[in-house]
C-alpha cells in the first residue's frame, strides 16, 4: 500500500489503468537548471553527492519548478567503484576520470566488495532527508549503473565513444572481467537493497553503454548481471531496466521480472511493444535533442508519443538524459504536455 499523494508512477509500474501516464526526465536534476548551477558553482561534484543537505536539495529542485511525478536522487553511478576501492574523480569539462584504470587480474584482486553502510551511508542519509523534503507528495527513485556500464569506466578510465579498452579487456581476459563484473554485481545488489530500506520507492538500473556490445556479447557481459540484480531486488522494490541502444534485448528483458523497461528514441513505440509482447510497462523515449524544438512542437510530439505507446503501462521520459543547454521553457513544455494529455 502506498501512502503517496501522487502515486501515478507506482501505478504505472504495476500496470494499472491511469487517466494519464506519469512523467519524469532522466538527469532531471542537472545543468539546464540555474538553481543547480548555483550550487555547482560552490561545491565540487562528489561534495554535492556526499552531503545529504546538498544532494536532497538538488533532488527536489526540478520538482519545485516543474512538478514531475517522480524524483530521482541526485548522486552518480560512479559512487559504486569509489566504494570498491577504485579512485574516481569528476574533472570539470572532461567528466569521469579514473587515474588507475583496471587492466589485469591483479588489478581486479585489489577491488573490494565493501560494507555499504560504511562506504555509502551518506547516500542513505540523503535518501532519508529527501523523503522528508518530498513530504509523501511523489515517489523517489534510487538507481545504480549496470555492472557492464561500471566496468566500462573502471577499465577505460574515462568516457569514450566506443569503450574499446573495456571491450578488449573482456575479450582478452574474460575470467578477470567476469570476476570484476560479479564483484560489482554483489556490491550493487547490497547497495540497492540498502537504498530501498532507506526509503526509495523504485530503483532503475542504467545500462548506458550496453549498446556498445553485440547482441551475443550483451547477454554474456551485461544482461546476465542485470538479471541477478532484478532477481535479488524484485520482491522488495519495482525495478526499471534501462539499456541505451539495447532494443535488440527487449524480448529477453521483458521476461526478466523487471517492472518496466527503458527505451531510447532509436526504437519506435510500436517495435518496443511488439518486442516486449505488449504486457510490460515501458518508459521513454523522447529524443533529448528534440527538446530544442519550439514548445508548441514539443507538446504535439509528446501527445503523439503517448498515443503511440498508449496511456497505460507507460511512463513518459526522455530516451536518455536531458542535455545541459535545453531552454527552461522547453523542459516545462515536455512536462506540461503530459499533464494536459486527454484521450
Ligand atoms: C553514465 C552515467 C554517469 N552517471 C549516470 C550515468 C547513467 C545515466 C546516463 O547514461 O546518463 C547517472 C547519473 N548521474 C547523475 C544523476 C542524477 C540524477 C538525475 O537527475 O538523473 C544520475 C542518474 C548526476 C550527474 N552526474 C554528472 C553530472 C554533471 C556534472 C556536474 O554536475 O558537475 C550530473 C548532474 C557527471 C557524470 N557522471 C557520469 C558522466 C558520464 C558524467 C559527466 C557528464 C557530463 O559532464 O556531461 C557517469
Amino acid at each position: 500500500m502506498s501512502t503517496l499523494k501522487n502515486d501515478l508512477f507506482l501505478r504505472a509500474l504495476k500496470g494499472e489503468t491511469v487517466d494519464r501516464p506519469p512523467v519524469w526526465m532522466m538527469r532531471q536534476a542537472g545543468r539546464y537548471l540555474p538553481e543547480f548551477m548555483e550550487i555547482k558553482a560552490k561545491y565540487d561534484f562528489f561534495t554535492r553527492c556526499q552531503t545529504p543537505e546538498l544532494a536532497s536539495e538538488i533532488t527536489v529542485q526540478p520538482i519545485r519548478r516543474y512538478g514531475m511525478d517522480a524524483a530521482i536522487l541526485f548522486s552518480d553511478i560512479l559512487v559504486i567503484p569509489q566504494a570498491m576501492n577504485i579512485e574516481v574523480e569528476m574533472k570539470p569539462n572532461v567528466g569521469p576520470w579514473l587515474p588507475n584504470p583496471i587492466r589485469s587480474a591483479k588489478d581486479v584482486d585489489q577491488v573490494i566488495v565493501p560494507d555499504i553502510q560504511e562506504t555509502l551511508g551518506y547516500v542513505m542519509d540523503a535518501i532519508k532527508m529527501t523523503k522528508e523534503k518530498l513530504n509523501d507528495e511523489i515517489p523517489l527513485i534510487g538507481f545504480a549503473g549496470s555492472p557492464w556500464t561500471i566496468l566500462c569506466y573502471c577499465v577505460q578510465g574515462q568516457g569514450s565513444k566506443n569503450f574499446d579498452k573495456a571491450k578488449e579487456f573482456c575479450f582478452t581476459q574474460p575470467l578477470a572481467a567476469h570476476t570484476l563484473l560479479q564483484k560489482i554485481t554483489d556490491t550493487t545488489i547490497a547497495y540497492l537493497k540498502e537504498k530501498v530500506k532507506a526509503g526509495v520507492n523504485a530503483v532503475q538500473v542504467f545500462d548506458s553503454w550496453g549498446g556498445m556490445l553485440s547482441p551475443e556479447d550483451y547477454q554474456t557481459f551485461s544482461w546476465q548481471y542485470i538479471q541477478q540484480i532484478i532477481d535479488a531486488l524484485k520482491e522488495e522494490s519495482p525495478v526499471i531496466a534501462f539499456g541505451k541502444g539495447c532494443w535488440f534485448a527487449l524480448d529477453t528483458m521483458a521476461k526478466s521480472g523487471a517492472s518496466a523497461l527503458g527505451v531510447d528514441w532509436t526504437c519506435s513505440a510500436r517495435n518496443a511493444r511488439y518486442l516486449t509482447g505488449g504486457n510490460i510497462t515501458l518508459q521513454g523515449n523522447f529524443d533529448p535533442t528534440r527538446l530544442f524544438s519550439p514548445p508548441s512542437e514539443i507538446k504535439q510530439m509528446v501527445h503523439e508519443m503517448i498515443r503511440s505507446f498508449g496511456k497505460d503501462k507507460y511512463i513518459v521520459n526522455l530516451g536518455h538524459g536531458i542535455l545541459p543547454n535545453i531552454p527552461l521553457e522547453n523542459a516545462g513544455a515536455f512536462i506540461e504536455a503530459v499533464k494536459e494529455y486527454k484521450e
